[in-house]
């Protein structure tokens, strides 16, 4: 292995080295080194390559350090916010002892966060940033350093796009701040560092040396061309991999579906699941956590047995425990979907690879996965402080099949990482987010705006000028922008639409239903309004698409289809987008009722986490829907949509609107609040800690914060009050 690097024998300053020090580490990895021999920690702008868990982190924040002791601001923005998470108690250990203020950021994408301004640092997502841009805050152009991390992004289908302009957008309004980004091992390292103008630096160096092969019958090729023999004492392959040596720790399983990977971990929990008490607690933990439904149910049955799934389907709380879970060494075997891959630090022992193809929605059938996302998942194998050496095996069904994954999988060159501006959805509402951003810019100032792209760098501005000028003439026909002598201002609508954080399309069907959406008000016909209301938000394209069975499309009723917009003015692809509009009714009408997240999975085959981010979003275009009403002038109508907002983010009746605004109240305290006679904030202001802990769910502590964060929010809304 290559020996680390004493912090003495590297170019440092003392006081630099005292901090490093006092932080635990007294040697550095090869790739962190190598900047600091290039002395780019201290200024300048450079890209770094390497694998994961070589001690990106720990450089980024060495190069803040010369930033934060100028005075100025730090950002660290990264793809996900559960990364943000885990970057805020990683970072905040190693600065807050130093006297800096650090912030997380990632909610509300209607704010420009000034107060943000008397942080030091602040970790955020691509997306909030892009937010927060669009506000332009005071305090942006006090940004001495920013973090790129995991910039490969650019290169995801959907967001990809988002990441590439937020990051164009950010060099335009400080073009002064010094850039860092971070990166997985990549093909075309220099293409992006063109493009940020920055040295970039390449290591293939990883803290535990990692062996991948395919699996195949009784037989693990290696890459070294070792080969392992297995017992195959089983008619089941993969049992017999894991009850193999390799599979003797930890091991996480890939699986191309949700549904493969829960059915596998149930298999896998009565064939070689082991209970021990840990395991117990764990299982027991979850099931106290979510009691209703039927898939954290079979969760909890198999962590009792050291085995888990993880999948996005999964509600955050239950993820984070599996996470947990597993990171404590309590949960041996892990199915997952590849989301994991891309999102959180797991690292296992052994990494298998059931399935190299998944389930892709949008073509309808599974489709290969790219060989950049396999090598991903295959680098987590491997835990630092733990093994020796970690294992990367994928699964193949025949002899032929393990020829094709080594050539393609195991000895093949990942992907280049390519730009995604190419995709027009996201071009229309980034060149409305510029326009609104300048206040008013011309055609050839548009153009140069956007050769600041990864995409002007991979294949030239010039080739999408059709596009750009289609996307333009769509903007200025439908109101969102005016175009006087070849000058674009954003009209009002077309400012908020890019502040709000919507599609442009999701603007113009809102405008579009204001008038139907008004009159259905005044006219008091409130269900008709929810049901048109509801089946209308789930055609803006923000909305995340709530799946269809077949069983469902059967016993659709025609009758219930009823939107704000006429028939002709929806996007409607095909029948299922009609079902669609209605089941989202249904789910979203539900979950206001308060019906419970167990009983709509039952009903809906919604599954947690998916419920809670389809709600969310609806949340969101329910207030942005009230912001454009406003802008229509029909103040009743906004100040009805705004309610629904709030039920819809909280899954309420409008009785319980006020109660959820206090610390730590959902709609289950809430109710519960309210059915023993706190019907108001006042009256739990005038209680007593002992009176409300007789109310289910309410302990003494929680009493006691609410009824102070009541008494506050009295005090604050009289004005006498206040001092
Ligand atoms: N020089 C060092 N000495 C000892 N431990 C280190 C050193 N550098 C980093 N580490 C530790 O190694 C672990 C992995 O580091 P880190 O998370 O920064 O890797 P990374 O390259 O950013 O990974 P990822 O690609 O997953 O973001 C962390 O626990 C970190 O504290």
């Amino acid at each position: 292995m290559t020996p680390l690097i004493r912090i003495e024998d590297l170019p440092l300053e003392d006081n630099v080295r005292r901090i490093i020090s006092s932080w635990g580490i007294t040697a550095l990895y090869p790739p962190q080194a190598e900047v600091i021999k290039r002395g780019l920690h201290r200024s300048g702008n450079f890209i770094l390559a390497s694998a994961t868990a070589s001690g990106k982190t720990l450089i980024a924040e060495i190069s803040s350090l010369y930033s934060l002791f100028r005075g100025e601001k730090v950002l660290y923005v990264v793809p996900l916010r559960a990364l943000a998470s885990e970057k805020y108690s990683e970072i905040s250990n190693h600065l807050e002892p130093l006297g800096y203020k650090l912030r997380i950021s990632v909610g509300d994408y209607d704010s420009s966060e000034e107060p943000l301004s008397s942080y030091d640092v602040i970790i955020t997502t691509y997306e909030k940033l892009d937010s927060i841009i669009r506000h332009s805050p005071s305090w942006l152009k006090d940004v001495g350093a920013v973090v790129f991390d995991e910039i490969h992004y650019v290169g995801t289908v959907g967001r990809g796009a988002i990441v590439e302009m937020t990051i164009a957008k950010f060099m335009d309004s400080n073009p002064t701040a010094r850039r860092i980004a971070l990166s997985a091992t990549i093909t075309n390292l220099e293409e992006l560092a063109r493009w940020l103008e920055a040295e970039h630096i390449s290591s293939s160096w990883r803290p535990v040396p990692l062996k991948t092969g395919v699996f195949n019958n009784d037989t693990i090729l290696f890459d070294n061309g070792d080969i392992i023999k297995v017992d195959n004492k089983e008619d089941d392959d993969l049992i017999n991999l894991l009850r193999s040596d390799i599979c003797s720790s930890q091991t996480l399983i890939f699986c191309g579906q949700r549904k493969t990977a829960v059915n596998l971990a149930v298999k896998l929990a009565n064939k070689i699941g082991e209970r021990s008490k840990e395991t117990e607690e764990l299982s027991r933990r979850i099931a106290e956590a979510d009691p209703y439904s039927s898939m954290h149910k079979v969760l909890s049955d198999v962590v009792a047995k050291g085995v888990a799934f993880h999948h996005a389907g999964l509600s955050h709380e239950i993820r984070s425990m599996v996470e947990e879970g597993f990171r404590g060494r309590v949960i041996r075997i892990l199915t997952a979907t590849p989301t994991l891959a891309a999102g959180v630090n797991l690292p296992a022992r052994t990494v298998i690879i059931r399935d190299h193809k998944r389930y892709d929605q949008e073509v309808g059938f599974s489709t290969e996965i790219p060989v950049f996302e396999i090598k991903q998942m295959m680098g987590r194998a491997g835990r630092p402080l733990y093994d020796e050496r970690g294992y990367g095996i994928i699964m193949a069904k025949s002899k032929r099949e393990a020829k094709i994954i080594i050539d393609r999988y195991i000895k093949g060159i990942p992907e280049p990482i390519a730009s995604r501006l190419n995709d027009m959805t996201q071009l229309r509402a980034q060149i409305l987010s510029v326009i609104a951003m300048k206040g008013q810019i011309d055609m050839d100032g548009l153009r140069k705006f956007l050769s600041r792209t990864l995409f002007s760098v991979q294949i030239g501005v010039d080739r999408i000028r059709s596009a750009i000028k289609s996307i333009v003439e769509f903007l200025a026909k439908n109101g969102l922008i005016e175009v006087d002598d070849g000058i674009m201002v954003p009209t009002t609508l077309g400012r908020r639409t890019s502040e709000l954080y919507i599609d442009p399309v999701s603007a113009i069907m809102m405008r579009n239903s204001v008038n139907r959406a008004s009159s259905l008000l005044s006219a008091k016909k409130i269900d008709e309004l929810e049901s048109s209301l509801f089946q209308t938000l789930s055609f803006l394209p923000d909305m995340p698409p709530l799946g269809v069975t077949k069983g469902e499309v059967e016993s659709f009723v025609e009758e219930e289809f009823n939107t704000l917009l006429p028939i002709e003015k929806l996007p409607i692809g095909s029948y299922i987008d009609v079902v669609r509009a209605v089941k989202s009714y249904y789910v979203l009408k539900s979950w206001i009722e308060e019906m419970r997240e167990g009983e709509i999975e039952r009903r809906f085959g919604v599954e947690p986490g998916d419920l809670h981010r389809f709600v969310e979003t609806a949340s969101w275009m329910l207030y942005s829907f009230s912001e454009v009403s406003k802008l229509c002038g029909k103040k009743d109508l906004a100040k009805f949509l705004l309610e629904e907002s709030m039920r819809v983010q909280y899954g309420i009746r409008k009785d319980l609107i006020e109660l959820v605004k206090l610390e730590g109240i959902g709609r289950v305290r809430a109710r519960a609040l309210y059915r023993s006679g706190f019907v108001s904030i006042r009256e739990i202001a005038r209680a007593k800690p002992e009176d409300l802990m007789k109310v289910p769910g309410i302990g003494e502590v929680l009493a006691k914060r609410i009824i102070n964060d009541a008494k506050r929010r009295i005090s604050y809304a009289d004005p006498s009050n206040r001092e």
